[in-house]
C-alpha cells in the first residue's frame, strides 16, 4: 500500500534549496504570474494585489492590504483570505527556484485577529528541496516587517511543469494565456527548461 506522508517536515534526504543564478536580484519587484490570480493580479478586481520583492538566498517578501472585501467577522480578516496570502507569498518563491509548483499541502496557525486596513508583511523562505518536493515557510506580520505574528504557514509545493495547467485548466483561459506573450515571458521565467 502507497502510504503518503502528510508531514511538513522535511524527510532525511532533503537538501538546501539552490537560487537559480537568473534569479531576480533582492529587492526586485516580482510582478504577477498571471494576471487574473486572486492572489497577486493586477487585473483581478476581487484580489489580494498581492506586491511580491525577491529576497536573499531563497526567499520572498510581500505585503498586502487587508480590505473590507476580505472580511470574515465583522472589521477581521477572513482566515482563508490569510491562508491565501500566505499559499501565494510561498508559491512566488518558485520564481528564485526558476520552477513553476503548486500547493500541495498548507498548515496555518492564526495567532492574531487582522482588522480590515491592516498591512500585513509577508515573509516566506524555501526551508529544503526533494526531488519535486519543495518544503516552505512564511510569516505574515501586522503593520510592518517586526510587528507582531498574526499569521503563519508551512507548505508542501509540489514541482509541476506547464503541461499540468494546460491539461488542467478551462480551456478559454489556457487559449487565452498561451496567446499572450506577456504570460508565456513569464512561464519561462518559471522553468530552467521551458
Ligand atoms: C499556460 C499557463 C502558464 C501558467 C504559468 C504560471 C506559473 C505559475 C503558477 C504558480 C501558481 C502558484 C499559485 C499559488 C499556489 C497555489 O494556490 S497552487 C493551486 C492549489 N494547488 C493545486 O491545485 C494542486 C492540486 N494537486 C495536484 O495537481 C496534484 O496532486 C499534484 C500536487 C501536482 C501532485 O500530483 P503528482 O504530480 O501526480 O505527484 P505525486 O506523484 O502524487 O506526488 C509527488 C510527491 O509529492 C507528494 N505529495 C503530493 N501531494 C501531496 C500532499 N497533498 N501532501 C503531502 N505530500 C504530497 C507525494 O507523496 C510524492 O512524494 P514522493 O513519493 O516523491 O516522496
Amino acid at each position: 500500500m502507497n502510504v503518503r506522508t502528510t508531514s511538513l517536515t522535511p524527510p532525511a534526504g532533503a537538501i538546501a534549496p539552490v537560487r537559480h543564478p537568473d534569479a531576480p536580484a533582492p529587492g526586485e519587484l516580482l510582478g504577477a504570474h498571471y494576471d487574473q490570480c486572486f492572489g497577486c493580479g493586477e487585473a483581478q478586481p476581487h484580489g489580494l494585489h498581492l506586491a511580491t520583492r525577491a529576497g536573499e538566498g531563497v526567499s520572498v517578501t510581500a505585503r498586502f492590504t487587508v480590505k473590507a472585501a476580505h472580511q470574515g467577522a465583522p472589521g477581521l480578516a477572513h482566515g482563508g483570505v490569510l491562508a491565501a496570502a500566505l499559499d501565494e507569498t510561498m508559491g512566488a518563491l518558485g520564481w528564485l527556484l526558476r520552477v513553476i509548483a503548486v500547493t500541495g499541502r498548507l498548515e496555518t496557525d492564526f495567532v492574531r485577529p487582522v482588522p480590515v486596513d491592516t498591512d500585513l508583511y509577508l515573509d516566506a523562505h524555501v526551508v529544503a528541496v526533494r526531488g519535486r518536493k519543495i518544503y516552505s515557510t512564511a510569516t505574515g506580520r501586522i503593520g510592518g516587517p517586526d510587528g507582531p505574528v498574526a499569521v503563519r504557514a508551512d507548505a508542501l509545493f509540489i514541482e509541476v511543469k506547464v503541461d499540468h495547467f494546460i491539461a488542467n485548466g478551462r480551456p478559454e483561459e489556457i487559449n487565452a494565456a498561451l496567446s499572450d506573450p506577456d504570460q508565456v515571458k513569464v512561464a519561462r521565467a518559471f522553468e530552467v527548461n521551458p
